[in-house]
């Protein structure tokens, strides 16, 4: 029987050392790097199944934490699983729920048996731990479940990072035993340690002594400076095997996932792209945009004259400037729609730039267009 999760590897870029690869899951492979949407509650925010195929979406995230407490994952269950659910058939990734109890629950109890916690939504109390994330990302039936980890606060004790990093791989265990069906669902671990050399080093060993078909990065973009995530970066990923994928959790803006995948990364998330389209901020190749502004109020140009998206093909900025400023729903989806096909788009051009052996220059120049000179 195949694995669940395979990763094949293409090529190195001999400019930059970033490297093309693909993940075979049982719904379909992701040609990586890839920047993957994210869906909290089953949906990516105001997007169909159909658009995000039509922007090539290949992997989409959902959650733990959100499906457990809404509608709760016996429901999905029954539906025959969250692909079903939500009528998607490509692949999906589920984080643990670990990360979002800290920075979205009340009330929470850390302990070596897991995370008593107050639901976000009506503050029931609720439990969750190794055990009950793989019990409910097994319902979910995710083709990428995360291990239950805890993510350290930025800035932490190093004696606290250790300890945690500690239980982190206790709990990584547990969810190993725990894991129900090992041949159709990949469970990924994650590396923690926070900003420290010695505690990643720890951290990775005990996961990779463990041998899991693939590896995130977490504990970053949780508040340091992105010099501080680079720099961790560099020391983190080189611990990690090279025939499995690399998961830098949290982290999507354009520099970020270019400097990223440079440092080897293959896979990235992050709720921005859907986030700031709610308040009407664009990314475009001339850097950000913010369409409600009124300098755009009868600018009939389209939102990014180098995109060719549904949005920027038939609208202009004037009209979405109109659409956010009057809450129409469908100003927020038509910058999400552009915002989501900008990043997917800028991860195939560095996908084409690894293969062209010249990510540093392509690096440069997007930077230099993207208004990051001082980066
Ligand atoms: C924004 N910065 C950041 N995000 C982090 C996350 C969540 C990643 N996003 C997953 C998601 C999936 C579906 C819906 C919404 C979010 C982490 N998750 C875990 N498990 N562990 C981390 O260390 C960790 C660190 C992070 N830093
Ligand atoms: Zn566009």
């Amino acid at each position: 029987m195949a694995p669940a999760i395979r990763y094949e590897h293409i090529k190195t870029c001999k400019q930059s050392g970033a490297r093309l690869g693909r993940v075979h899951t049982p719904h379909g492979v992701i040609e990586t790097p890839t920047f993957m949407p994210v869906g909290t509650q089953a949906t990516v925010k105001t997007m169909s199944p159909e658009e995000l195929k039509a922007m090539d979406a290949q992997i989409i995230l959902s959650n733990t934490y959100h499906l457990f407490l809404r509608p709760g994952h016996d429901i999905i269950r029954e539906a025959g699983g969250l692909h079903k659910f939500m009528n998607w058939d490509r692949p999906i990734l589920t984080d643990s729920g670990g990360f979002q109890v800290f920075s979205l629950s009340e009330m929470r109890k850390i302990s070596e048996e897991g995370v008593h916690f107050r639901s976000h939504l009506n503050g029931d109390k609720k439990f969750l731990s190794p055990e009950v994330a793989m019990e409910v990302q097994n319902s979910l039936g995710s083709d990428i479940m995360m291990a239950f980890d805890e993510c350290p606060p930025f800035p932490a004790e190093y004696e606290y990072v250790k300890k945690s990093l500690e239980r982190t791989s206790r709990w990584a265990e547990r969810c190993l035993e725990a894991h129900a069906r090992p041949h159709d669902q990949g469970l990924f671990a994650i590396v923690q340690g926070g900003m420290h050399e010695d505690l990643r080093k720890q951290s990775a060993a005990d996961l990779t002594s463990m041998d899991f078909p693939g590896y995130a990065i977490g504990g970053l973009s949780v508040g340091e400076p992105k010099h501080l995530m680079y720099e961790v970066l560099d020391y983190t990923v080189p611990l990690l095997p090279t025939n499995k994928p690399r998961y830098l959790m949290g982290v999507g803006s354009p520099d970020a996932l270019i400097e990223g995948s440079i440092r080897g990364v293959d896979m990235f998330d992050c709720v921005l792209p859907t986030r700031i389209a709610r308040n009407g901020t664009t990314m475009t190749s001339q850097g950000r945009l913010v369409v409600r502004n009124a300098n755009y109020a009868s600018d009939f140009g389209p939102l990014d004259p180098a995109c060719d998206c549904y949005t920027c093909r038939n609208y202009s900025r004037a009209y979405l400037r109109h659409l956010i400023k009057a809450d129409e729903t469908f100003g927020l989806r038509l910058t999400t729609y552009h915002n989501l096909h900008f990043l997917i788009q800028l991860m195939r051009n560095v996908r084409q730039a690894i293969m062209d052996d010249r990510l540093l220059d392509f690096r440069d120049e997007f930077f230099e267009q993207y208004g990051l000179h001082d980066n």
